[in-house]
């Protein structure tokens, strides 16, 4: 087992990774402080994963909450589920949540700890590759709305994170590609050697070659960790993780939350950057073509979906969290390994990029 920790001082809290950590009840019993649990999930892992950690946590009393699957329900009236279930059975402030799922489990879940009589504790124990590389590390929890991705929410660290690799065995490999798209995403904004790795394992890693997926949860958990302990409520460098981000947002929200997997978007959304970074003269050409083949490596579009025009992009855009004062700031690319947050390019370059959108 490997342990990281994000460095928050006294809200400080680690990630633990490896196998069968799912009956491990001495990595769960020290961030639980009563006796009430509330273990959310989704109906598509509740049938896979709920009973063992019922099992695991024998010694609590137990609430479980098993929402509908899908990012169609990351809103306000699943949310309400979680609350009602925590005010049906009395559960007092004292009580702890545990997000068992995917990022949208774990997103709102988060939510829901951060509103519950004004803030309760809760645990990540993540079950897709995206949610233990990104969602389940570094506190952004939320809901969608109609106009916009994550637009309300709040920031809130979990206790600790649990990373069983196991239950990667059961995901779908359309799911495993949507989480190497956060994985791609680490290298191309801070380090070209893990870029390089990626390169060289991408057959494994789809195949989820056991000691190299763990490494690579724990490269991108690292990151993640040290990004977040910098700059946890994303007044400046935490934006990097925000690359492809504008564009896969806008596609998410544009094709009804749940079309297209939050990764896929990313996906398409990073050749959309790694493109305007090399046609504004900042990424070289090959360091291009590196970063969209790794993509393609990794089962992702590489466009966006057909008949998404560029009007559409501007609308959507137009309400990225990023946007300060009316003006759109984007996370492009220097070089591979380095990532910029900038407003300071030129209008054309955006234009030309959508230009090639709908097609
Ligand atoms: N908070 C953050 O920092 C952050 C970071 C990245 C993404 N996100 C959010 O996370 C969400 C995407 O997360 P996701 O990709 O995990 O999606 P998800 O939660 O919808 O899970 C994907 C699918 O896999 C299923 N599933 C989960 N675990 C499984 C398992 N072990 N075996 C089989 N099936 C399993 C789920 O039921 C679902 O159908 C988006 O809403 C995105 O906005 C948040
Ligand atoms: O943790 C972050 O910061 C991220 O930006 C990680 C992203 O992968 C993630 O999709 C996040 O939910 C996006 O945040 P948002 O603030 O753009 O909604
Ligand atoms: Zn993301």
């Amino acid at each position: 087992m490997q342990q990281l920790t994000v460095n928050l001082d006294d809200r400080s809290y680690p990630i633990h990774i490896g196998a069968g950590l799912l009956d491990q009840i001495d990595l769960l019993a020290p961030h639980i402080a009563g006796k009430q649990v509330c273990i959310v999930t989704d109906d598509t892992v509740a049938p896979l994963y709920l009973e063992r950690l019922c099992q695991t946590l024998a010694g609590y009393s137990l609430l479980p909450v098993i929402l509908p699957t899908g990012e169609a329900f990351k809103n306000w009236s699943t949310l309400q589920q979680i609350f009602d279930a925590l005010l049906n059975a009395r559960h007092d402030r004292r009580t702890t949540l545990i997000a068992l799922g995917g990022g949208v489990v774990g997103d709102m879940t988060g939510f829901a700890a951060a509103c519950y009589q004004r803030g309760v504790d809760f645990i990540q124990i993540p079950t897709t590759l995206l949610s233990q590389v990104d969602s389940s590390v570094g506190g952004k929890t939320g809901i969608n709305h109609p106009a916009g991705k994550n637009m309300i929410g709040a920031f809130y660290q979990p206790r600790a994170v649990l990373i069983d690799t196991d239950s990667l065995k059961t995901l779908p490999d359309r799911e495993v590609s949507a989480g190497l798209a956060e994985i791609i995403k680490y290298g191309l904004i801070r380090d070209s050697g893990f870029h390089a790795w990626l390169e060289e394992h991408m057959p494994s890693l789809r195949k989820l070659d056991p000691a190299l997926i763990t490494e690579a949860i724990a490269r991108s958990c690292a990151i993640k960790a040290e990004v977040v302990a910098a700059d946890e409520r994303e007044g400046g460098v935490r934006a990097i993780l925000n690359l492809g981000h504008t564009f896969g947002h806008a596609i998410e929200a544009h094709q009804g939350y749940g079309t297209w997997l939050h990764g896929e978007a990313v996906g398409a959304g990073m050749v959309m950057a790694l493109e305007m970074s090399r046609e504004l003269g900042w990424l070289p050409a090959e360091d291009c073509r590196r970063g969209i083949d790794l993509i393609a490596r990794a089962g992702l579009p590489t466009a966006p979906p057909r008949g998404m025009l560029a009007d559409d992009f501007r609308q959507l855009m137009a309400v990225d969290k990023k946007v300060l004062d009316g003006q759109l700031r984007l996370v492009l690319l220097r070089q591979l390994g380095e990532a910029v947050v900038t407003a300071d390019f030129e209008a054309a370059v955006l234009d030309g990029i959508l230009a090639g959108v709908g097609q």
